[in-house]
């Protein structure tokens, strides 16, 4: 069955329904796509390869999702770093950070640095409402991230990528390739350009509403919060 997509548009009008008609809170949601990310990581990377997991945060929802899979990782014993450098004073967010700093996660400043000594990257900067050429700080972390042989989880998008036409053609991002994607609810258009592992995560969504929205809910399995899609496409 082939992957259908959800523009950025649909994505943020699928938000806006899901929190709004759909009863859902924001946390609940993030909460979640968290989850979804922790069960990934936790999938491509077991404890035994390394439990240095350094979390790259964005200052939207795509760097929550980042906060709150730090907050599970660290539970399931890995030991996540925190790279946070535009802090929103939204309540939520300076919960799942405080959470976060009851456990002991550290926060750090230098990006680069901290790559030197960590066993995978979660990329949590930027999602479906990333829009045109990246701004500071993030162009040193895009680029370091594009350049490392430590592998890369991007959460929803890999950050820099266009939502709809994929990796800039030229400039930062252009060379930025994850090793894995977890596209929440539905793919986006740009994984047409992706080629590493691909899950799905974020099992909140009714049928009803995905049939509105035009995509499919993939036949997760148990208490999985996740499903990888084959080179056969989508399991339903
Ligand atoms: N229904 C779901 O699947 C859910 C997904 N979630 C996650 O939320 C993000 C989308 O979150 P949103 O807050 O709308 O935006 P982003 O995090 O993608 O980014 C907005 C943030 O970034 C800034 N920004 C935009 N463009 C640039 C740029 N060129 N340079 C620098 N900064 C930029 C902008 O100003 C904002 O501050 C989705 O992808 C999922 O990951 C929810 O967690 C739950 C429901
Ligand atoms: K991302």
């Amino acid at each position: 069955m082939a992957l259908k997509t959800l523009s950025a548009k649909a994505a943020a009008a699928l938000d806006k329904e899901l929190m709004s008609t759909g009863a859902f809170s924001l946390d609940q949601l993030m909460e979640l796509a968290g989850l979804s990310v922790s069960q990934v990581v936790y999938r491509v990377h077991p404890v035994s390869k390394g439990r240095r997991i350094l979390v790259a945060v964005g200052p939207g929802n795509n760097g929550g999702d980042g906060l709150v899979a730090a907050r599970h990782l660290r539970h399931y014993g890995y030991q996540p770093t925190i790279y946070y450098p535009k802090r929103p004073k939204n309540e939520l967010y300076q919960r799942l950070a405080k959470q976060l700093e009851d456990l002991d996660v550290p926060f750090v400043d230098d990006f680069p640095a901290a790559l030197q000594s960590t066993d995978h990257v979660v990329d949590a900067i930027f999602g479906f409402s990333f829009s045109g050429e990246v701004r500071e700080p993030f162009p040193a972390v895009i680029q370091a991230m594009a350049e490392t042989r430590v592998p890369v989880t991007s959460v929803d998008a890999p950050s820099s990528w266009d939502i709809e036409e994929g990796p800039p053609k030229s400039g930062v991002g252009s060379n930025f390739h994850p090793d894995v994607l977890v596209s929440l609810t539905a793919p986006k258009p740009l994984v047409k350009h992706f080629r590493g592992r691909h899950f799905i995560g974020g099992r909140f969504v009714a049928p009803a509403i995905a049939k509105k929205y035009d995509f499919d809910v993939p036949a997760y399995e148990g208490v999985d919060q996740i499903v990888e899609v084959g080179p056969e496409g989508l399991k339903l």
